[in-house]
């Protein structure tokens, strides 16, 4: 990385069992955020000021050397490169799980399979024994967000989860992240997005960056009904403009009947 400052004034607070989205135009650094609070920051680069997780500071502590209760989880884009390709997604489960918690194999077992229900899987034993590759990216998506729970993480951050999904896959996901964010134990959920709409249905609070800083940090109705920052306003304009579009093709098309 170079040793120019690519973020600056970024602040902000999350509590557990709520989600806040982090919105802005390509380059804006969200994904270096991202890598800055799960440690996991490009050689060479540091951060300064605070950053705090469960109340403790790890501030420029890779996330090998962080404690288990101030490690975040991530969830990428790419779910494929996120799973080990090896082992099936059962053993991938289990072996969080009793990494975590004294669980006996068999424990272990039951645990993973529900946590895959309620990740919406009906045949968890199925999911279980398939390896990564045999699933398709939004049922992988979804072992990635059981994976999240099972660190009991109390913080996820997710990096644009849905953005390689088509649009059914994608409300597959969106449910997984809402009963997530309803479990009494629920982490935190940073959900990095370009896609507003998405953001609407998980999201209370909005942050929105440009050029490496937070410009905006509003509640996410306030975001789209009276954004203040020109860049927010560029987001919300364009997402109007899509819907708009989708509006009228609702109608019959001119000249047939
Ligand atoms: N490893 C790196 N070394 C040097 N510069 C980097 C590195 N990673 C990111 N950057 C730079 O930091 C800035 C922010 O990049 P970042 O990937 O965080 O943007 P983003 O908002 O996530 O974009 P997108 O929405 O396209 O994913 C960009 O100028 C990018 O070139």
């Amino acid at each position: 990385m170079s040793r120019y400052q690519k973020l600056h004034g970024v602040s902000f607070t999350l509590h557990r069992g709520e989600c806040a989205c982090l919105l802005g135009e390509s380059g804006c650094g969200k994904s270096l955020t991202a890598s800055a609070i799960v440690g996991a920051l490009p050689a060479g680069a540091s951060v300064a000021g605070g950053l705090q997780i469960a109340g403790q500071s790890v501030l420029n502590c890779p996330v090998g050397q962080r404690s288990v209760s101030t490690r975040a989880a991530m969830i990428f884009q790419d779910s494929a490169s996120a799973l080990n390709p090896l082992v099936s997604t059962g053993k991938q489960l289990q072996m969080v799980l009793r990494a975590r918690q004294s669980l006996s194999r068999r424990a272990a077992q039951q645990a993973a399979a529900a946590l895959l229900e309620e990740m919406g899987f009906s045949d968890s034993m199925k999911v279980m024994n398939s390896y990564p590759a045999e699933l398709s990216g939004g049922q992988r998506q979804r072992v990635c967000i059981a994976l999240a729970i099972a660190s009991q993480s109390p913080l996820i951050v997710a990096d644009e989860p849905t953005s390689a999904l088509d649009v059914a896959t994608q409300q597959t996901v969106v449910a997984a992240f809402q009963r997530l964010l309803q479990r009494p134990d629920a982490p935190a959920l940073l959900f990095i997005t370009h896609d507003i709409v998405l953001a609407a249905q998980l999201c209370r609070q909005a942050l929105v960056m440009e050029q490496g800083c937070i410009v905006e940090n509003s509640s996410l109705k306030q975001l789209l009904t009276r954004p203040q920052h020109p860049a927010s306003q560029r987001l919300v304009t364009a997402a109007r403009h899509a819907e708009q579009s989708l509006t009228r093709h609702q109608r019959p098309l001119q000249g047939i009947a």
